[in-house]
């Protein structure tokens, strides 16, 4: 396995004591694919190595983030932790299940979602969802009402417990989905693009809910998602994955470092200026009095504003993320 994070060095030390939770062992997925060859009834087959020999270990209570390219496999990778989908090769031991023979078994200790499609009933109110939920998993009933009550004061479902699934906001929607994995009390909670489509409001609030889980239960997370902003507010250990490979394993500076990738501030000042000058960050471009900097993604903001703020007459300011695409693409040695 390449791995990329040992050239800048990882910063995430894997805790060894801790007991590993989710354990993959040159796990790979092959596909067949037939395809009409010519303009002949004739067909092909074709295989696409969706997972290629993945190994690694998640310890208990850990929030991974999981990302890569469109088609990298991880979807495929998810599909497989679930039982959903067998490997072509390897081994797979969640919680020590083997998911393939003990699906069911696997099922009560997992909670999944999937951001683009609804685990819940879609003409049915959210709280007869929970409710099929409940008898599904067969949860005790103090323990099913405290976990709702739980879960419905961090994702403030209150008013919506009664409104069917389908006039739902894709936010509220996603609140009620990931309410739903969490109400048998999953160990490990596999999240796919749980953020997607969703505005800055619901975003920020399906974060928090997540780390209060976390920390409150140990739940161990693994994220996939295109936004780099919810692994910077949940992970410290992100795994980038392509053509079915582990690339990199280690923490998000890490990864910035590897790829040398920059955040922007946007300064918003009191009337147009010069291009401002200030260590650490370059000049970008300027648009009457907002101005772009580009600093290197692993700095700390904090120095820059402050030098800001001294020098010059600074009305407002936000830092942006670069995309996560950009930043495996500049890992890759390629521009962003
Ligand atoms: N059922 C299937 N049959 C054939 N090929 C498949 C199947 N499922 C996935 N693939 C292929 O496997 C590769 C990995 O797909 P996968 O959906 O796991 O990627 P992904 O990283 O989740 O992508 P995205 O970010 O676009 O969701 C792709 O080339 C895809 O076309």
């Amino acid at each position: 396995m390449e791995r990329a994070g040992d050239a800048a060095g990882t910063e995430h030390a894997p805790d060894s004591a801790a007991e590993p939770v989710i354990e993959l062992e040159g796990v790979a997925k092959v596909f067949d694919v037939r395809h009409r060859a010519g303009r002949g009834l004739r067909r092909e087959r074709r295989e696409v190595r969706a997972v290629d020999g993945l190994t690694f270990t998640v310890p208990r209570g850990e929030v991974v983030g999981y990302i890569g390219p469109n088609g990298a496999g991880k979807s495929t990778t998810i599909k497989m932790l679930t039982g959903i989908l067998n490997p072509s090769a390897g081994r797979i031991r969640i919680c020590g299940i083997d998911p393939t023979r003990e699906r069911t078994r696997l099922a009560r200790r997992i909670g999944v979602v999937f951001g683009q499609r609804t685990t819940l009933w879609w003409d049915l109110p959210l709280r007869d969802s929970y409710e099929l939920v409940r008898r599904m998993y067969r949860i005790g009933t103090a323990r099913y009402e405290a976990n709702l009550a739980r879960c419905v004061e961090l994702l403030d479902l209150s008013a919506l417990l009664d409104v069917p699934v389908r006039q739902l906001s894709l936010g509220q929607r996603m609140r009620g989905d990931i309410a739903a994995a969490l109400l048998h009390d999953p160990e490990v909670l596999y999240l796919d693009e749980p953020t997607i489509g969703l505005d800055v409001i619901s975003k920020s609030r399906v974060r928090d809910f997540l780390r209060t889980v976390n920390a409150e239960r140990s739940t161990t997370v693994l994220l996939t998602t295109h936004d780099l902003t919810d692994i910077e507010t949940l992970c410290r250990r992100v795994m980038v994955i392509d053509h079915g490979r582990l690339m990199y394993d280690g923490g998000l500076a890490g990864l910035h470092a590897v790829g040398e990738s920059e955040r922007t501030l946007v300064a918003d000042f009191a009337h147009e200026l010069a291009p401002v000058t200030v260590e650490g960050a370059r000049f970008v471009r300027a648009e009457g009095p907002r101005q772009w900097l580009a600093f290197p993604a692993a700095a700390s903001a904090a120095p820059l504003v402050a030098a800001l703020a001294a020098r010059y007459p600074l009305v407002d300011l936000s830092v942006r993320e670069p995309a996560i695409e950009d930043v495996i693409a500049r890992m890759y040695g390629q521009p962003g």
